[in-house]
């Protein structure tokens, strides 16, 4: 076991965010008497956090709006997102167990998303992972983000995690992004939310089910 600190994107990657977060940009967009964006779409919106999300949908359906006028759609977003209750079953599957497996064989785990902290921290226990996570770093904890290399590289010093004993796991060309510029391997989740082809992602491996981690780490050795 050479690599014994991995660091996970959520969104697409662990969890099917994007219903409830299409749900909440929609119940946004009644409220400005705007036309509903599809899941589609918003799979295609996520990734870069909450700001570039809500203005996306914004751009979708009529004018961008002020910033200071996006700043209270993005804190109303919040508020609806964060009230609708998430479930397990919204993990993908394996995640679950094969979180698990990897604590109990002794993995450090930490999450490098771009969702806010607050958002993050309310999902959690929710999704059933509570305590499994040695470190949480939202979108809004460090004054950079995905795709800086110093979101991933905060996750693995809190996770003691060296360049030969890290691994960043997830499903875009963020996370792909990090991984490289902290010089650690990128394992892609094909089943997630990528604006390219996964093929060019640039992973080391690319996985079709989340269960296939514990091998695929030993693979890359
Ligand atoms: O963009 C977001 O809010 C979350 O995206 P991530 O968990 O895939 O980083
Ligand atoms: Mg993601």
């Amino acid at each position: 076991m050479s690599r014994t600190a991995l660091a996970f994107d959520l969104d697409g990657t662990l969890i099917d965010s994007a219903p409830d977060l299409c749900a909440s940009l929609n119940r946004v967009l009644t409220e400005l008497d705007r036309p509903h964006v599809t899941l589609a779409q918003v799979k295609g919106f996520i990734g870069d956090g909450v700001r570039l999300l809500v203005g996306r949908a914004l751009a979708a359906t009529g004018d961008e709006a002020p910033e200071e006028e996006t700043v209270r759609y993005v804190a109303r977003f919040l508020e609806i997102y964060e009230a609708i209750p998430a479930t397990p079953a919204q993990l993908y599957p394996g995640v679950a167990e094969t979180l698990g497996r990897l604590k109990a064989g002794g993995y450090r785990l930490g999450l490098c998303t771009n969702k806010p902290q607050q958002a993050t921290e309310t999902l959690l226990p929710q999704l059933g992972l509570d305590g499994v996570f040695d470190c949480v770093v939202g979108g809004d904890a460090l004054p950079v983000r995905k795709p800086d290399a110093g979101h991933l590289q905060a996750v693995l010093e809190r996770l003691g995690g060296t360049r030969a004993s890290s691994a960043m796991i997830g499903d875009n060309e963020n996370d792909s992004a990090v991984a490289v510029g902290c010089g650690v391997p990128f394992i892609a989740m094909a089943y997630g939310y990528p604006r390219v082809p996964v093929a060019e992602l640039g992973a080391a491996l690319v996985l079709e089910r989340f269960a296939d981690l514990p091998e695929a780490l030993i693979t890359l050795g």
